[in-house]
């Protein structure tokens, strides 16, 4: 599913580089947790996998494809990435709009826009607030809106920047719902998480980055 060689990046203002030849693969339907120390460059590693930064060496496969030279169109069917800050993927000035807008890139329009989206705010528990404002609601509730808008496309993989972040125990019970469904579907999900209790409930492999090397890949009740 997704293949990365000798990948080298470096933050152009940076006296070093962020990501010093990292070497993984993750199989399709795999789920893996990413940890390690703030700064260790495991956002910037994301982010190069999302093909949102180019690398100055080495490479990122998604389905054997260069992610580096895949437009944002071309990238969209293939993954959706779940940033930390939720409020930065929002656009919409509607729940149910910011929901639509990945069916409506996908051409889908009419009833089944509408059936796919009530689905989502069902599964999401967010109908309730379909015509609010996103920035209206608080925390947990703009992070599940974020989360809706994946879940509506269902990309193969998910890429999360510390996803249980801003959820009480009532929204994470919803995420957690939601994860059984990607389960469910087969989806390939890496996640960045400092919750360990997230992680061991969740994710079977887990790899510690130190100083943008790995220093550890292995199995989740090894390295935790
Ligand atoms: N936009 C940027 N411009 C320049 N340097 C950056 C940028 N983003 C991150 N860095 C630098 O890259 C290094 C790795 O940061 P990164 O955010 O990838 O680490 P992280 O492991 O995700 O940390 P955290 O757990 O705190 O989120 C840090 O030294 C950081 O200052």
């Amino acid at each position: 599913m997704l293949n990365i060689e000798s990948l080298e990046f470096q933050w152009p203002s940076a006296a070093q580089p962020t990501i010093k030849g990292v070497n993984l693969t993750v199989n399709t339907g795999e789920w893996v947790a990413l940890i390690g120390d703030n700064g260790a460059g495991k956002s910037t590693l994301l982010r190069l996998m999302a093909g949102l930064l180019k690398p100055n060496s080495g490479q990122v496969s998604l389905q054997g494809k260069n992610i580096a030279s895949l437009k944002a169109a071309q990238r969209a069917p293939l993954l959706g990435v779940l940033f930390q800050e939720a409020e930065r993927q929002i656009f919409h000035n509607r729940v149910w709009d910011e929901i639509a807008f990945g069916l409506r890139h996908q051409g889908i329009k009419g009833e089944a826009l509408d059936d796919k989206i009530a689905h989502t705010l069902a599964l999401c528990e967010l109908t309730d607030v379909a015509d609010a404002h996103p920035l209206d609601l608080h925390a947990g509730q703009r992070r599940m809106i974020a989360v809706a808008s994946l879940a509506v496309v269902a990309p193969p993989l998910l890429l999360l920047d510390e996803p249980s972040r801003d959820f009480d125990s009532h929204w994470l019970g919803i995420f957690n719902k939601w994860l059984t469904c990607c389960r469910a579907q087969g989806t390939t999900i890496l996640t960045i998480s400092h919750d360990y209790t997230f992680v061991k409930q969740h994710f079977a492999r887990t790899i510690r980055l130190a100083d943008g090397r790995i220093a550890e890949d292995g199995e989740t009740q090894h390295i935790l």
